[in-house]
């Protein structure tokens, strides 16, 4: 039953039709149906809140030091760059001009015979021929490197102000903006790709214009630019009724992408959870409603492709046959009536070539208004992530709850414990954790337990009341283990020493030994042994050290893996006690658990409770085994109707 009703489900999203706008299947698929359809902004370009927007995106770019220290022999700035790239361009125009009009060349020196002529046509146009091709494959080149370089640029900004305390939770928790990983990984890729190739035709077109129209001027008079002048704006009222309705269905279709993209990161990262539910079928059936989303609305881009296209490559091509007719009136008008033939068919290859270069000018600057239609819709996607960072941090004060406390404990006062969206947890919560004293938060599932946590680590804000922390060098010298432990790329080593980077505590001598030390202690010493199929192949052991020097075990600790290999490696037992060496490691005044020996049994976590607190480190934590109270020394009861109670256990 289950698998028609889903199969059902994607083929009637495929076919669309009435099911999909009934009442019924909008109340229960609200996202689909958003994702479904393109968001109304009209006249993405042309639109001066379009070019603001991108003008903005720009200058981001432009004012980035990060450009110019990207190597790779190119350690130079995006404006250098661009610079080079317009000269480069305009060099171009002009190899193209000759090549074009050598043509005419060949005609005289072939049809008055003049064999040296010809030697020297041929001699000319080989050259030209080969500068054209060096100035094209140079401006590729060229567009590649700013397309990366801006990538880095805009990108680096945006992380500057995305991955930061209390930033990163909210703007992902925050539902109104779509995928802002997908906004920063792909749709910065693609703004910079399209920005590279269409920046230098819009600067560089109009000048071609204006130097074309002289030239065509002089060759027919005034007819032959007013009437293509005629042709150009006629396309262009064309394409720009159709442009607009690119953007949109541009903009839609990048955010179906990045739901797509999405099902399948939860397909890759819990590919062993939905194994043991048996869970393959629901699995398939979301990833493919999300990709029948995503082609519909590739399918509308493509489509409302179409109108402009035709009007494009209309424009193109019937640019040629016009050509010959206003270069041919002037002929059949009998202009040219006193030259020779042989000048006649030189004259009649130039000008065509002039004229017709007039028409391509023009085509290149409507082909380039499509493209800055999708470049506009990129640079919305990517400043409203912007935007939704400045907010956050217009609105955020900060943790102002949290303050230093005077001796070494935690204190709570007067807490009020709400979630975002205003539903009271906990009330008037006041309690102190002395050092030495740990305390178990016990409480049913769904009570605020995290939540009271998250509050103290000042991710929540507290309706009223404040949290006193011991601090050192400044911050909150409290190390949280959330519920759910991190693994990421990189060495053992990398690890344990997690949040901390390599690079930067590397330099403190006993760093290693005593990772290796927690290693030890936590009972993790077999992984020194882990060898796997995905070494990552940057070998971060200090240079210049005779290898034969080294501990076999400290080396087997800095050995880098992918992330994704140790979450295949490691049971959530021993993540679990790969926390607990964090913890040993960094040596905090207080550490918070969340569930953290939840996957051990009662002697594992005796001993390892034991661990921590012969280090003189106090524990909260928050447990729902019995075992648990031995350790502690105080539990507070979340208990239901915002309520708490608070006692000792010994
Ligand atoms: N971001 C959020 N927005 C709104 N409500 C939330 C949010 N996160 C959690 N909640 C709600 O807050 C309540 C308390 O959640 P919390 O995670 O603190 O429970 P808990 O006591 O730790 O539960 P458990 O024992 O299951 O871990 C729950 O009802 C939960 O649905």
């Amino acid at each position: 039953m289950a698998k028609k009703g889903t199969t059902d489900e994607v083929k009637k999203i495929l076919l669309g039709g009435k099911g999909i706008k009934s009442k019924r299947f909008i109340q229960r698929n609200p996202d689909i149906v958003k994702n479904l359809s393109a968001p109304p902004i009209k006249k993405f370009w042309l639109n001066i809140k379009g070019i603001k927007t991108l003008n903005n995106v720009a200058k981001v770019a432009y004012r980035s030091r990060e450009p110019g220290v990207v190597t790779n022999g190119l350690n130079v700035g995006l404006g250098p760059l661009t610079a080079i790239l317009i000269l480069s361009k305009v060099a171009y125009e002009f190899a193209a001009y000759f090549n074009g009009i050598v043509t005419s060349k060949f005609y005289l020196a072939i049809l008055y015979q003049d064999r040296s002529q010809f030697n020297f046509v041929v001699l000319q146009s080989v050259l030209i021929m080969l500068s054209t091709v060096i100035l094209l494959a140079l401006n590729t080149t060229l567009s590649g490197v700013i397309a990366a370089k801006m990538r880095l640029a805009l990108t680096r900004y945006t992380h500057d102000s995305y991955i930061l305390p209390l930033v990163l939770n909210k703007i992902n928790m925050n539902k109104e903006l779509d995928n802002p990983d997908q906004r920063i990984t792909q749709d910065i890729d693609k703004l910079s790709q399209t920005y590279a190739n269409v920046m230098t035709v819009l600067i560089i077109t109009p000048a071609l214009v204006v130097y074309y129209t002289v030239r065509t001027w002089i060759t027919t008079g005034s007819y032959g630019p007013i009437s293509i002048y005629v042709y150009f704006i006629v396309g262009l009222i064309a394409i720009n009724a159709f442009t607009p309705l690119v953007s949109s269905k541009v903009f839609a279709a990048e955010r179906s992408e990045g739901v797509f993209r999405n099902q399948h990161v939860i397909l890759r990262d819990q590919a062993e959870t939905i194994s043991f539910y048996g869970a393959e079928e629901k699995s398939k059936n979301e990833a493919d409603i999300s990709l029948v989303v995503l082609v519909k609305n590739q399918i509308k881009v493509a489509l409302a492709t179409f109108p402009v296209q035709f009007v494009y490559q209309f424009f193109s091509y019937f640019g040629s046959i016009l050509t010959y007719i206003v270069i041919g009136l002037r002929f059949l008008g009998g202009y040219y009536d006193n030259l020779p033939p042989e000048d006649k068919a030189g004259l009649l290859s130039q000008s065509s070539f002039i004229i017709m270069y007039l028409i391509f000018s023009f085509t290149t600057i409507i082909s380039g208004f499509t493209d800055f239609g999708k470049l506009i819709g990129y640079a919305v996607r990517i400043t409203q992530v912007w935007e939704q960072l400045d907010e956050l941090k217009k609105t955020s004060k900060g943790a102002y709850w949290i303050e230093e406390s005077r001796n070494d404990s935690i204190e709570l006062s007067s807490l009020d414990v709400s979630t975002p969206t205003g539903v009271k947890l906990i009330t008037n919560l006041s309690l102190t954790v002395l050092k030495g004293e740990n305390l178990l938060i016990t409480g049913k599932n769904g009570l605020g337990k995290t939540s009271l946590l998250r509050v103290i680590k000042g991710l929540w804000c507290p309706t009223t009341g404040t949290v006193a922390l011991p601090f050192k060098n400044g911050s909150p010298d409290v190390y949280f283990l959330p519920q759910l432990s991190i693994l990421v790329q990189g060495s053992l080593l990398d690890q344990i020493i997690y949040p901390g980077n390599f690079y930067n505590i590397m330099d403190t001598p006993d760093v290693t030994p005593r990772a290796l030390e927690a290693l030890k202690t936590v009972g993790l010493s077999h992984l020194l042994k882990y060898k796997s199929t995905t070494e990552l192949n940057l070998n971060v052991s200090e240079e210049g050290k005779d290898s034969a020097d080294i501990d076999p075990d400290v080396s087997a600790l800095e050995v880098r893996h992918d992330v994704a290999s140790w979450y295949e490696q490691l049971s959530p037992g021993e993540i679990q006690r790969l926390s607990i060496a964090r913890v040993l490691f960094w040596n905090p005044n207080f550490v918070v658990m969340d569930e953290s020996t939840s996957s051990l049994d009662e002697v594992a976590e005796y001993d390892l409770y034991s661990k921590i607190m012969a280090r003189n480190i106090t524990i909260i934590s928050v447990g729902h085994k019995k075992s648990l109270e031995r350790l502690h020394k105080h539990k507070l009861e979340i208990l239901e109707g915002c309520s708490y109670n608070y006692y000792p256990l010994y």
